[in-house]
This record gives C-alpha cells, sequence and structure tokens, in this order.
C-alpha cells in the first residue's frame, strides 16, 4: 500500500513520509525541490517534479497502481513573501492545486489530504478558533489556500473526489531522529531567531509587547511537526469512515489541529529558557509590520474523528529544533 506525497522532500511533508513509512504505508514523493531537498527523499520512491505536470502524474500512477491516497502538502508558505509576489504564491498554491486535482481526478485516486492554514479564520474574542469560525484570510497566502479549498469542494461535488482539510498554524521541532526538519538555515520565525541569538550569544528581540493577551505577547499555536505528521496518518487511515464515498455527504471534512491553548512568544522563550538551562535574555521592541495578536486552535473534533491530540510539549520541540540546527551544523547542509 502506497500513498503520494506531494511537497515530500519539504519540512512537514518529509516527516509525514516518515510517519507512513514507520506504519507500513510506502511514501511516493513529488516534488519539485524548488524549496524541498533532495537529501529528505533519500530511501524513499522520489519523482522530481511539478504537481501540474499531467504526464508526471500519469506516469506516477502508472508505476504504482497501488496509491490509495494523495497527501498535498506542495505549496508556497511565507505571509510576507505572499504579499510581495501574490502572482507566485496563487499561480503555486491555487493553480497548481487545481491541476493536480484534475490528474489525480483522471487517474481515479480520489482520496486527498490537504495541508491547510488555521490562518484562515477570524479567531473569536478568546482567540481561539475551531471549524465553524467565521473564514476571514488576511494575506495572499491565506487566501490562496482558502481558494485551493474552494475549488477542491467543487470538484467534491462535482467529480466523487474527496478530501480531508487539516488546518494548522506553527510547526515547529523536527524528526526525533534527526532524518529531517526545516530545510532553511536562517528560518525568520521566533524559534528559529531564539536558536540564531543563543548561538551569537545575544538577546533575542521580542517583536509585540502590547497585544490583549495574558503576558502582552503575541499568541501561535506552536505545534511539534511529528505531531502534524501523525495527524495525517490516522486522516489516511480513518479517511473512508470520515469522508464516506460518493452519495454519502459532500465528500469533504475539515478539521483544525492544535494544542488548544496556544503559546505566546513570552512563554516561548520561558521554555527555550529552561531547555538551554542558561541566562537566555529576550528585550522587547515594537511588533513586525504586518503582525497579528494571532490565535490557537481548538482541537476537539480531531480528538473525536482522528483519536488525535499532541504528544509532544513545546520543550521537546524546542530541544528538537535545536539538535537540528546542530545537525545542519555538523553536517554543513546549506
Ligand atoms: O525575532 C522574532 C521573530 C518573531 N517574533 C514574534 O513571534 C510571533 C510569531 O512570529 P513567527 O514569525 O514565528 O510566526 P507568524 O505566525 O507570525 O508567521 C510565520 O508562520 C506562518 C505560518 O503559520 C508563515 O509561515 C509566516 O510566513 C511565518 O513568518 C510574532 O508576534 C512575532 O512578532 C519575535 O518576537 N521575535
Amino acid at each position: 500500500m502506497k500513498v503520494l506525497i506531494t511537497g515530500g522532500a519539504g519540512f512537514i511533508g518529509s516527516t509525514i513520509a516518515s510517519v507512513f513509512a514507520e506504519r507500513g504505508v510506502t511514501p511516493v514523493v513529488l516534488d519539485s525541490l524548488v524549496t524541498g531537498r533532495q537529501e529528505f527523499t533519500d530511501g524513499k520512491i522520489f519523482y522530481q517534479g511539478d504537481i501540474g505536470d499531467g504526464d508526471l502524474v500519469d506516469q506516477i500512477f502508472q508505476d504504482h497502481p497501488d496509491i490509495i491516497a494523495t497527501v498535498h502538502c506542495a505549496a508556497l508558505i511565507v505571509v510576507p513573501d505572499s504579499m510581495a509576489d501574490p502572482l507566485r504564491y496563487y499561480r503555486v498554491n491555487l493553480t497548481r492545486t487545481l491541476d493536480l486535482a484534475g490528474h489525480l481526478i483522471r487517474n481515479d485516486c480520489m482520496r486527498m489530504i490537504f495541508a491547510s492554514t488555521a490562518g484562515m479564520y477570524r479567531p473569536e474574542p478568546d482567540l481561539s478558533v475551531t471549524e465553524t469560525s467565521v473564514l476571514e484570510p488576511q494575506n495572499p497566502y491565506t487566501r490562496s489556500k482558502m481558494m485551493a479549498e474552494l475549488l477542491l469542494q467543487d470538484f467534491c461535488k462535482a467529480y466523487g473526489l474527496r478530501v480531508i482539510s487539516l488546518r494548522y498554524l506553527n510547526p515547529i521541532g523536527a524528526d526525533p531522529q534527526l532524518r529531517t526538519g526545516l530545510q532553511n538555515s536562517k528560518p525568520t520565525h521566533a524559534l528559529g531567531k531564539m536558536i540564531e541569538c543563543h548561538g551569537l550569544g545575544v538577546p533575542f528581540t521580542i517583536t509585540g509587547v502590547d497585544w490583549e493577551t495574558r503576558d502582552g505577547t503575541a499568541i501561535r499555536d506552536y505545534i511539534h511537526v511529528w505531531d502534524i505528521a501523525r495527524a495525517f496518518y490516522e486522516a489516511t487511515a480513518r479517511f473512508d469512515s470520515i469522508v464516506p464515498p460518493r452519495g454519502e455527504g459532500s465528500g469533504y471534512e475539515v478539521i483544525n489541529l492544535g494544542t488548544g491553548d496556544g503559546t505566546t512568544v513570552r512563554e516561548l522563550v520561558e521554555a527555550f529558557r529552561e531547555v538551554v538551562g542558561d541566562g537566555f535574555r529576550a528585550a522587547d521592541a515594537p511588533a513586525r509590520p504586518g503582525d497579528v495578536v494571532g490565535a490557537f486552535v481548538n482541537p476537539a473534533k480531531a480528538s473525536a474523528l482522528l483519536g488525535w491530540k499532541p504528544e509532544y510539549t513545546i520543550e521537546d520541540a524546542i530541544r528538537h529544533s535545536l539538535q537540528w540546527a546542530e545537525r545542519r551544523r555538523e553536517t554543513d547542509l546549506a
């Protein structure tokens, strides 16, 4: 039994591939390597190319008729980049998803698990989001994911495609066995900057201390990438009971993944300090342009339908991220 993973040489896709492989489902990786890394595909069945390339997708299904589902992770994901170049983001995240869905339907591969974002919700007054929260995406990245979901819903109704869309926020950590992790050696996200500052022995800058949260700093739902990957496996394993075949429902299901209470930037600094065990320092500064207060995800539906909840703590995720950064330095990954 096999599963096709688009973007399977990226941070999340490669972790998902490892979870499937460990559980006896062979991953077939399709990745353009525009942002993915060749070495993350070592030992895996790998096709380099574009998800919009119909001939290539046809070839994959000809070579592997035992593919039972597609995990669709291939996407561009950097919010500021999406604001600077929305054309590229809509082309990759929306048009290519449309093309891929057509290729999957032509090959009669009707189960898709879509990597989406909980960033498309308007947070409730307590900053939580659930599957019924209003959709109000704020930038081309989250809008491209929402539009992709809308077209997939139409394809489900018309062609019998079936989709589970998993929506989550900020994945951190690395494969606990350190086979894969973040591709980017200089991540700009909060934990990446903490690791960089710690290495340099300089204080970390907390950008934004006047938000209406429990300590004034922005909140996010950081979640260990292995936990995210496990949810993709569970969604695939339980697919037909969650989204029954044609005629019984819309063929489309949304499930949010999160911790249920989130972590503020100050709490992340505290956790980081605990893990590194030294006097890691932080300094306050104004928010970055375009920053948002953030949100956290209620995982009740994921618990009910997937039997899933996060297993790794924020400290585990920080530890694995630090180990991955060290591994990158040792192995000189560019
Ligand atoms: O050096 C830093 C970096 C970040 N922050 C703060 O930490 C919070 C979280 O920032 P991140 O950049 O870690 O996370 P965001 O959710 O703001 O955005 C990130 O995660 C998104 C996915 O959810 C997109 O990938 C996006 O491009 C990426 O920057 C924000 O309040 C930010 O101001 C700091 O205090 N100091």
